[in-house]
C-alpha cells in the first residue's frame, strides 16, 4: 500500500495543499511538524522542510525512514532560467543537480563529488502521470532540468553560470537534495515547481509578489496528480 510524502520548503508552499484535507494529525519531530492525513484511502504525510538543502535532506529522510513513505512528491516555487518560463508557469524536473557543489580544484566537473553524480533523474512513472493530468486539464507544463543550491539567486551573472554549466531550465534550493536522498533510499520521487521570479536583479521583489499565487498553481496541479495515484 502506497504511503505518500508531499513536501515543500516553505509554509506558503504547503498551506494550499493542507487546506484540501480534514482530520489532520500533527507529529512533532526533529524541530519540525509532520501532518498526517488520509485522502481517498491514501495515507499521506505532508511537511515543509524549511529552506535549503540541509533542511530538505532531513525532512525527506525523515518522511521515508521514520514515517515509512514509499513515494515522494515535492511542490513549490522556483526561479526561471529558460526564457520560455514565465511567472506562474509550471516545470516538472526530469533531472536535478547541485549548482553550488564545487570541487573543481581537483579536476572534477561542477556539481560532482566522488560516489555521486552531477544529475539525478526523477521517476518516469510519476512524470507520466503528471503529463497525463496536464493534458487532461489543458495545463501548459515544461519538463526540464532543475538546479539546486543554498543561495537565493538574484543576479544574471550567477543565473548565466548555472545555465551554461548545467543547461538548467529553473533553479531553487531543495530539489536536488531530495533527489539524492530518494535515489539513495530507492524511493520514486517527483519535483514540481511554479515560477515565482527570473533569478535576476528583480528576483527578490518578484518572489515576494508571486510566491503565494505560484505556490497555489503548483499545489493545485499536485493535488490533481495525487488523485491519479
Ligand atoms: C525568504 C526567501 C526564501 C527563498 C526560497 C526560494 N525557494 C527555494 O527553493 C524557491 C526559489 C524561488 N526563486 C528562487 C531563486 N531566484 N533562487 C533560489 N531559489 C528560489
Amino acid at each position: 500500500m502506497t504511503k505518500l510524502a508531499i513536501m515543500g520548503a516553505m509554509e506558503e508552499e504547503i498551506e494550499p495543499l493542507l487546506s484540501h484535507f480534514k482530520d489532520v494529525n500533527i507529529v512533532e519531530f526533529a524541530n519540525n511538524k509532520y501532518y498526517e492525513v488520509n485522502y481517498n484511502g491514501l495515507d499521506i504525510v505532508i511537511a515543509y522542510s524549511k529552506i535549503g538543502k540541509v533542511f530538505a535532506s532531513l525532512t525527506a529522510t525523515t518522511m521515508i525512514e521514520k514515517f515509512g513513505c514509499d513515494t515522494l512528491l515535492f511542490s513549490g516555487v522556483a526561479g526561471a532560467i529558460n526564457p520560455k518560463l514565465q511567472i506562474g508557469d509550471l516545470i516538472i524536473a526530469d533531472k536535478l543537480c547541485q549548482h553550488d557543489l564545487d570541487i573543481t580544484a581537483f579536476g572534477h566537473p561542477n556539481g560532482f563529488v566522488p560516489g555521486g553524480s552531477v544529475f539525478v533523474e526523477t521517476s518516469k512513472e510519476l512524470r507520466d502521470v503528471a503529463t497525463q493530468v496536464a493534458n487532461e486539464n489543458d495545463l501548459k507544463v515544461i519538463v526540464g532540468t532543475i538546479a539546486t543550491g543554498d543561495q537565493f539567486v538574484h543576479s544574471t551573472e550567477r543565473k548565466n553560470f548555472i545555465e551554461s554549466t548545467f543547461k538548467a531550465d529553473a533553479l531553487e534550493m531543495e530539489g536536488a537534495s531530495v533527489a539524492v536522498v530518494c535515489d539513495a533510499l530507492d524511493i520514486p520521487f517527483f519535483v514540481l515547481r511554479a515560477i515565482s521570479d527570473s533569478a535576476d536583479m528583480d528576483a527578490g521583489f518578484d518572489f515576494d509578489e508571486f510566491l503565494k499565487s505560484s505556490a497555489v498553481n503548483s499545489a493545485n496541479y499536485l493535488i490533481k496528480i495525487v488523485e491519479k495515484l
